[in-house]
């Protein structure tokens, strides 16, 4: 029979590990994939390819703790989709991080790539760790073993990682000096958000909160909201949160609720931003903050507010606690955190969402630079950089909001519509044989 776009895909078993049915975040991603489909025209034939990652690492990390034993830890690398270019994405050091976690973050990260368009595939990578239990000198091991681990399979032009949860410049440093020990010459651009000494770029701790203030303005203007005033709660205080919630009140917001994993505070004229900043640095968290009142953390979902950001982990706006949302938008700092059970019900409340895929891409877009840089030994400005990121958030929300408007569908359908194409279509001109 010859073969037209239109030919069907013969349907084989998913893998067991990538059974769709678990509750997991790899099962949120792929009803998410469903959603889209409809909407992929030929390139539906295509859709598989976005519900089986492409490589998947799993390693025994095993490092000698400073009382003499010997322990053992859980990592993973995950390469989502290659279909643009290298994997990119970052790596989180979490208790509970798992495998069907990490697929659905390096699958999350293809989509989010593509919806900014830059030139990489999506990947992801983690430790199952709570690096809080850890001395400096077992996390520096640690961080040395794991790349040595995944060495295989990262690299400037293979994959890239970056920070995720709990991971940080000095995380990023210690991974490019052991793959470039390994490889034998300095790799800068093996990994992006390094200190700025060692090859990283000026802009990249702030980008992603700056990403997530950015389409927020830009979603305020197109639905009426004032940011002037608006109140404001931040579920996550660290990279994002925090640089996130010190915009919006930099831009004349009120930031009424905080939670992290220490607890919820809350002022409801306002917290004083920078004072927070610094007791976070201090103390680790937010609780204790002398400029707010503790408040029960799951009174946090019900608080008077204009804009919810969560910023920590997935899964935290779910069908138990969607209905108490009283925000009229939600900007996704973190990656996955509604259900789509939520989205569903945030959605029939009126409440805007900005997904995730979108609204967290500044991180991976000043990651970019970062790269680009690396490449060139040339670096940009401060200013330079932000007006770049400023100018491709805001290019890519534009287009995002139109394929809403013309489809009727919500903006996080909308988001992979663009990207799914993009992704599929390269997918389908690179073929499939050697
Ligand atoms: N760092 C980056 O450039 C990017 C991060 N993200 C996502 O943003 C989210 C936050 O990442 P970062 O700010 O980088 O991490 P971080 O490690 O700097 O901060 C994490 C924050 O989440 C809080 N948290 C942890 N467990 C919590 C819980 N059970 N309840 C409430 N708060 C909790 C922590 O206290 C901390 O304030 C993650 O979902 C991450 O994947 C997304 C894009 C880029
Ligand atoms: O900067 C990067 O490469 C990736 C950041 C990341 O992990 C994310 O966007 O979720």
């Amino acid at each position: 029979m010859s073969k037209t776009k239109d030919t069907p895909v013969a349907s084989h078993p998913l893998p067991s590990y990538l059974n769709p049915d678990h509750l997991g975040p790899w099962g949120i991603y792929l009803q998410q994939v469903d959603r889209v489909t409809p909407y992929l025209g030929s390139l539906a034939r295509w859709v598989e390819t976005l519900k089986r990652p492409k490589r998947i690492l799993v390693v025994d990390v095993p490092i000698e703790l400073d009382n003499g034993t010997i322990a053992h830890y859980e990592g993973y690398r995950v390469q989502h989709n290659l279909s643009r270019g290298p994997g990119k994405g970052g790596v989180r050091f979490h208790q509970d991080v798992t495998l069907s976690e990490v697929m659905a973050l390096s699958a999350w990260m293809s989509v989010k790539n593509a919806a900014v368009n830059v030139p990489y595939g999506g990947a992801k990578g983690g430790i199952r760790v709570d690096p809080r239990t850890l001395s400096v000198g077992e996390l520096e091991r640690l961080t040395r073993r794991y790349t040595s681990e995944i060495g295989m399979m990262i690299g400037p032009s293979k994959d890239i990682p970056a920070p995720d949860v709990n991971t940080n410049g000095q995380i990023m440093a210690w991974m490019m000096d052991t793959y470039s020990m390994n490889t034998g010459a300095t790799s800068t651009g093996v990994v992006t958000g390094k200190p700025v000494d060692l090859g990283g770029s000026l802009g990249r701790v702030e980008a992603t909160g700056r990403g997530v203030y950015t389409v927020g303005v830009e979603a305020a203007k197109l639905s009426g909201l004032n940011i002037q005033g608006a109140k404001v709660a931040v579920q996550g205080f660290g990279n994002v949160g925090g640089t996130a919630g010190k915009l919006f009140a930099e831009a004349g917001a009120l930031v009424v609720a905080v939670q992290d994993h220490t607890g919820t505070i809350h002022n409801a004229k306002g917290m004083d931003v920078a004072a927070l900043l610094e007791h976070v640095a201090k103390k680790g968290g937010v609780g204790g903050f002398a400029g707010a009142e503790k408040m029960e953390n799951e009174a946090f979902w019900s608080v008077n507010c204009d804009i919810l950001i969560p910023a920590a982990l997935e899964g935290q706006i779910n069908k138990d606690n969607a209905g108490k949302i009283k925000a009229k938008m939600v900007i996704e700092g973190a990656n996955g955190p509604t259900t789509p059970e939520a989205d569903d019900i945030l959605n029939d409340k009126g409440v805007l969402v900005l997904p995730d895929v979108i609204a967290n891409a500044g991180g991976v877009t000043v990651s970019y630079f970062e790269w680009v840089q690396d490449f060139s030994s040339f670096f940009w400005t401060e200013d330079e950089i932000n007006a770049r990121l400023v100018r491709i958030m805001q290019e890519a929300f534009a287009g995002v909001w139109a394929v809403a408007q013309e489809h009727k569908v919500t903006l996080r359908t909308a988001t992979f519509i663009v990207a799914c194409k993009r992704i599929l279509h390269a997918r389908e001109m690179r073929g499939l044989y050697p």
